[in-house]
C-alpha cells in the first residue's frame, strides 16, 4: 500500500517553475527496489533539504538524479527537459554538480590538479579558467594557500572545501551535496554553510542536499522533504520542520 506524503507547502506559494522536478522515480539496486516513487522538486533559486533516517534511500535519490544509478522508472527533468537517459557526464554539462558522500577527492593529486579536473567539464581554459579558480580562492582561501599539497594529506573539511569548490568549476545550475557536514568541525560546517547560503543568494545556483544534522538543515533551507522507506514521507518550508516532525520523521 502507498500512503500520499504530506505536504507542508500550500500549492498557492508555488510560483516559479521548478529547476529540478524528479516524479515517480523508482531504482534498483542488486534486484531490490530501493526507490518506490520520489518525487521532489527543486525551485530555481532554493535551498533545499532531504532528509532521512539510515537507509531510505537519500543516497540513492542522489546518485539517480546524477546518473551514478539507471532509474526503472519515473522521470527526471532540469530545466524542463529529460535528463533520465543521460550519461553522468552529459548530465553534469547540463548543470548538475555533485559532491559525493566521502567527497571523492583524488587523493595523489594535488589541490590545483582537483579543481582542474572541475575545470575539464566545460572545455574552461585561459582567462575564464583563471577567474573561476579565483573565486573559489575567494569563497575557501585554505585552498589557495595549500595548492600544490595532495588531497590524500587534507583534513575533513579541507577536503570538503576542495571538492565543493571543484564541483563549482563545472559551472552548475544545481550543485547537489550529499552529507556535507559529515565528519567535519564546528567551525568548517559553519563555513560551508555561509557559503552555501551566499551561492544561493547570489541567485545562480539552486542547491539539494542531503543532511542528517538538522540544526544546520534549518539554519541554511528553504525547504525540506523527508523521506522513509524509498519514497518521500513529509515536505514543506523548513518553518514546519518542527520538533515533533523531526521526532515522528528522522529520529531512530
Ligand atoms: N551498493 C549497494 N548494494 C546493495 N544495497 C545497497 C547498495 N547501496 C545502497 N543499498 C541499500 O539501499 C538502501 C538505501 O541506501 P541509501 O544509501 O540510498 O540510503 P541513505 O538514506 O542515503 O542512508 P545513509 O544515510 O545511511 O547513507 C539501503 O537499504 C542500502 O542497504
Amino acid at each position: 500500500m502507498t500512503t500520499e506524503p504530506v505536504s507542508l507547502t500550500s500549492p498557492s506559494a508555488i510560483t516559479t517553475p521548478p529547476l529540478l522536478q524528479v516524479t515517480n522515480v523508482e531504482t534498483d539496486i542488486g534486484g531490490s527496489r530501493i526507490l518506490r516513487g520520489v518525487s521532489l522538486e527543486v525551485r530555481a533559486g532554493e535551498l533545499v533539504a532531504l532528509m532521512g533516517r539510515n537507509g531510505v534511500g537519500k543516497t540513492t535519490t542522489l546518485r539517480s538524479i546524477t546518473g551514478v544509478r539507471g532509474i526503472r522508472a519515473g522521470t527526471i527533468t532540469l530545466d524542463g527537459k529529460r535528463i533520465d537517459k543521460l550519461s553522468i557526464d552529459a548530465r553534469a554539462r547540463a548543470g548538475i554538480g555533485y559532491v559525493p558522500q566521502g567527497r571523492d577527492i583524488f587523493p595523489h593529486l594535488t589541490i590545483e590538479e582537483n579543481l582542474r579536473v572541475g575545470l575539464v567539464v566545460h572545455g574552461r581554459k585561459g582567462t575564464e579558467a583563471k577567474d573561476a579558480l579565483e573565486r573559489v580562492f575567494t569563497l575557501f582561501p585554505v585552498l589557495k594557500e595549500m595548492l600544490s599539497r595532495k588531497g590524500g594529506v587534507l583534513s575533513g573539511g579541507q577536503q570538503q572545501q576542495l571538492a565543493i569548490g571543484r564541483a563549482l568549476l563545472t559551472k552548475p545550475k544545481l550543485l547537489i551535496l550529499d552529507e556535507p557536514t559529515e565528519g567535519i568541525q564546528p567551525s568548517i560546517i559553519d563555513l560551508i554553510g555561509d557559503t552555501l547560503k551566499k551561492l544561493k543568494n547570489e541567485g545562480e545556483l539552486s542547491i539539494l542536499l542531503v543532511e542528517q544534522y538538522v540544526d544546520f538543515c534549518r539554519e541554511i533551507s528553504d525547504r525540506f522533504y523527508a523521506m522513509d522507506r524509498g519514497a518521500v514521507t513529509i515536505s514543506g518550508p523548513i518553518s514546519a520542520l518542527t520538533d515533533e516532525v523531526v521526532k515522528e520523521h528522522l529520529q531512530v
